[in-house]
């Protein structure tokens, strides 16, 4: 497969993929019109802030599986277009942590002490001493806007070194702060008690300008840090803040616009210390993203669960053994179960019973209805798929029951409309071999790959002699067959394996008898 990196990416990531044989090209600093085509062959995009991938890149790149972040922040992403075009989007959380956090510390030191200011003019040659009188942060407030990973590890970095801990996070517990020795409170308090307050929060549109000149003339004279996303930040109104003294400083590592511009007025304020987004760059840092990227590209290639998948199900990677599987019999029992129901699909059930039911399912979920949408023809794969229900109306039930009647597991996919229900289940024999074992009620034993061919017909003698004389004069192989009734004279369900496709023209002589109710040719994994 081919892997486009358009960001710098540490050498010990693209190493692995390049070990695993996939071919990978660089190119920095791409845009535009270079951004597409370089993409259009590309099956992995790995990135870091520095390339916007909207949604014309989705666009013009149809082989893409995955969009690998190495790093956090994905707000450079349209995750949007991403899933509508079916392609995963996945970042590495954990490997930059530290690092940010190191470089918050740093900051809040720049500006409490004016370090870069001091070092400046001594390097100019001016022994400016009495010009420069910091703040402790012993025994000062901090205030933690989002206490997710990066403003958790900096309240521990921070508590240590002696200063109060207030955070605010409207999606954590008091508990889970109080556990770091942190007050939860609103926003406003935040604001008021800190001495420092350092941004940790995502950008999203919930946080875009969260911090204004409101905010700002309520922080009574302390220093504001941000190694989090400049569009939390009203650049504007911070400027003017420090510039008018009610913000003592502030240290700024990420901006609205990177590369920041030489016009930014953040730069004519002596007291705002500044650095060129540095918060993930150490040695330590980009080799565990790009590592940790490197292996998400690798998954996502051998269709496996993408550990940290933003728009995709995921799942722990010890119990994908006992899952993969069922992923394939979910998606055949929906293929089989959307082309044996007339009309439109409006409702799918999809219902685990037996052992499979204590595990996690939601990739499960997805191959079954990429499965019931494939045959329709919609550009669906596993991730796009619960959208694409959500979008079309279908509505989607998940049930799970520790009981099953014969099977040691059972998944049954079952699509409906007002007019008719069709449900599907398989299984696993002896642990490996997929079987269907129901189909629309009627009793099988199927293998789900290759040619099917499924015929309802009435229970009469001569008619599998029938079928088997018709595909017989065709030329097509009966690999294997099997019979199942209602009541003697009734209806019947027979599934034929088959060495060769099923053309139209047969299915109208068999449909012609009138012994035959209704015939489908359904074409599984293994066909050529
Ligand atoms: N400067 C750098 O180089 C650098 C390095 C790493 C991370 N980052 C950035 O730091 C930020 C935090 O990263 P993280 O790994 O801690 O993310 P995270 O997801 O672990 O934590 C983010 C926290 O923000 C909280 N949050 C969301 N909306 C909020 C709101 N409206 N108000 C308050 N809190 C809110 C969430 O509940 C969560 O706890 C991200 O923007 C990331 O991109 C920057
Ligand atoms: O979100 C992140 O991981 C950081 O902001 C780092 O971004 P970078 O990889 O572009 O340095």
């Amino acid at each position: 497969m081919n892997v486009l990196v358009t960001d710098p990416i540490a050498e010990p990531g693209l190493d692995r993929l390049r070990e695993a044989g996939h071919d990978v090209e660089t190119a920095y600093d791409v845009e535009g019109d270079d951004l597409r085509s370089a993409v259009a062959d590309a099956g992995a995009l790995v990135v870091r802030s520095g390339t916007e991938v909207g949604r014309e890149v989705f666009e013009a790149a149809p082989e893409l599986t995955i969009v690998g972040r190495a790093g956090i922040g994905v707000d450079n992403i349209d995750i949007d277009a991403a899933t509508e075009h079916g392609v995963i989007v996945a970042n590495a959380p954990e490997g930059n942590v530290r690092a940010a956090a190191e470089h918050t510390v740093a900051m809040t030191f720049a500006a409490a002490r004016s370090i870069p200011q001091a070092h400046g003019r001594l390097k100019q040659g001016e022994w400016a001493k009495s010009d420069y009188l910091g703040t402790e942060l012993n025994g000062a407030t901090l205030g933690i806007v989002g206490f997710g990973r990066v403003g958790q590890e900096v309240a521990k970095k921070l508590d240590g070194l002696g200063m109060n801990l207030v955070a605010y996070d409207p999606y954590i517990s008091e508990e889970r702060a109080g556990r770091l020795g942190a007050e939860l409170v609103e926003l406003d308090e935040c604001l008021a008690q800190a001495d420092v307050l350092t941004l940790h929060t995502p950008l999203t549109p919930e946080t875009e300008d969260l911090i204004s000149s409101d905010e700002l003339d309520r922080m009574d004279g302390g220093f504001l840090v941000n190694c989090a996303r400049g569009g939390v930040v009203d650049e504007d109104a911070l400027a003017a803040a420090v510039e008018a003294g009610t913000l003592r400083g502030a240290a700024i590592d990420v901006f609205a616009d990177e590369p920041l511009s030489p016009d930014s007025p953040l730069l004519d304020v002596d007291d705002v210390v500044v650095t060129p987004h540095l918060g993930a760059s150490t040695h330590a840092a980009q080799e565990n993203v790009a590592t940790d990227i490197a292996d998400q590209v690798l998954s996502a290639f051998r269709n496996e669960p993408v550990m940290n998948a933003l728009n995709a199900p995921s799942m722990d990677a010890s119990a994908f053994p006992r899952v993969r599987p069922y992923l394939d019999i979910a998606s055949t029992a929906g293929k089989i179960a959307t082309q044996l129901l007339d009309g439109r699909v409006e409702g799918i059930e999809i219902r685990y019973a037996g052992e499979i039911a204590e595990e996690e399912l939601d990739l499960v979920t997805a191959s079954a209805l990429e499965g019931v949408f494939e045959p329709l023809e919609w550009q669906v794969n596993a991730v796009n798929a619960p959208q694409i229900a959500d979008e079309r109306g279908i509505d989607v039930t998940e049930s799970k029951t520790r009981q099953s009647e014969d099977f040691q597991s059972l998944v049954t996919v079952t699509v409906k409309n007002g007019d008719q229900e069709v449900g599907v289940c398989g299984t696993l024999f002896a642990g490996e071999d997929p079987r269907i074992v129901r189909i629309d009620g009627f009793r099988v034993d199927a293998i789900p790959a290759g040619h099917m061919l499924v015929a309802r017909n009435k229970d009469a003698p001569g008619v599998i002699g029938f079928i088997g004389t018709v595909l017989g004069d065709s030329d097509i192989n009966i690999a294997g067959m099997f019979n199942a009734r209602g009541t003697i004279g009734g209806e019947a369900l027979t599934v034929y394996n088959l060495d060769h496709a099923v053309p139209e023209d047969l299915r109208e002589r068999l449909e012609a008898d009138e012994r035959i109710i209704g015939t489908r040719y359904i074409a599984l994994n293994g066909t050529e």
